[in-house]
């Protein structure tokens, strides 16, 4: 059997991206603007190790929201392969006695991802084959590559409530007009109605969901990137998190039910 880690390469008009059957992980993809995400070069790719950086797969637990391993164990699981074309794949993940020794619910998961000329499309599907109810969280936790993250502007999110869980969850509403990083940002919007754009200088990207109610905005900046053990010196400084997720309101999914979530991160011209 080949390795989880062996990357499934997409490739389309010049845009290329990577997946890796563990975690069902996007670790790179490029456009012609060049690298789009954030990989550290300390991950260690090894079983029962997440991957720093890309867009691991949150599921079915977000974060430390509940009793199973931090942001579930999605990221740490080796997935099938149902389908890969030139610019697309699919994978899958289902219950087995590892996952229902941590979370006694049958379930099938499916991750899509699907590469055009300027964007990068990622679906996560999940659905009941029990007879029973499940509930879960989840969100695709993308590490956004950027210059300086000290010249990011996160737009798309006045007026839009979020918890802070730099100050034990507090709710407060945003009324900025951008999201910028001067020490750790971590927070989860609301119902987010819009699109957010990630500005730098040079450059945008458009982040939309479709599914996902939540976005996540994360960057641990300086004092608190000292404790992450697999992001290089000054790493922090080199991405944002943009997570669509179902963090707040979980997804409940009746006996045979399926739900779909979609995150699509578009190149846009810089202003
Ligand atoms: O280090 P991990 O487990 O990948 O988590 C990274 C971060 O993920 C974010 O989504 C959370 O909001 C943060 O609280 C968390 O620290």
């Amino acid at each position: 059997m080949p390795s989880p880690f062996t990357p499934l390469p997409l490739e389309r008009a010049g845009a290329r991206a990577a997946v890796l059957p563990y975690g069902a992980h996007v670790t790179a993809w490029s456009t012609a603007d060049g690298e789009q995400l954030y990989l550290s070069p300390r991950t260690a790719y090894e079983e029962g190790s997440a991957i720093r950086g890309g867009v691991p797969v949150v599921f079915p637990q977000f974060s430390d929201r509940g009793p199973l391993p931090k942001h579930g164990f999605a990221r740490t699981r080796a997935w099938d392969v149902l389908a890969h074309a030139a610019d697309a794949v699919t994978l899958a993940l289902r219950d087995d006695a590892a996952t229902r020794a941590l979370w006694p619910h049958p379930f099938r998961a499916e991750l899509r991802v699907v590469l055009s000329d300027d964007t990068l499309a990622v679906t996560l599907a999940v659905e009941n084959p029990g007879a029973d109810a499940i509930a879960f969280t989840a969100a695709l936790h993308t590490y956004l590559r950027v210059a300086d993250v000290a010249d990011v502007a996160v737009e798309g999110l006045r007026g839009v409530r979020y918890q802070d869980n730099t100050a034990r969850g507090a709710e407060r509403l945003d009324d900025a007009d951008a999201v910028r990083f001067d020490g750790e940002v971590d927070r989860v919007y609301l119902d987010v109605p819009n699109e957010v754009t990630v500005r730098e200088p040079g450059r945008a990207r458009v982040v939309r969901a479709e599914g996902f109610r939540d976005v996540v905005v994360w960057n641990p900046g300086a004092e608190r990137a000292r404790g992450i053990a697999d992001l290089e010196p000054d790493g922090w400084r080199r991405f944002v998190c943009v997570e669509a997720g179902a963090v707040v309101q979980p997804v409940t999914l009746d006996a045979g039910a399926r739900w779909t979530g979609t995150q699509r991160i578009a190149v846009a011209p810089a202003r």
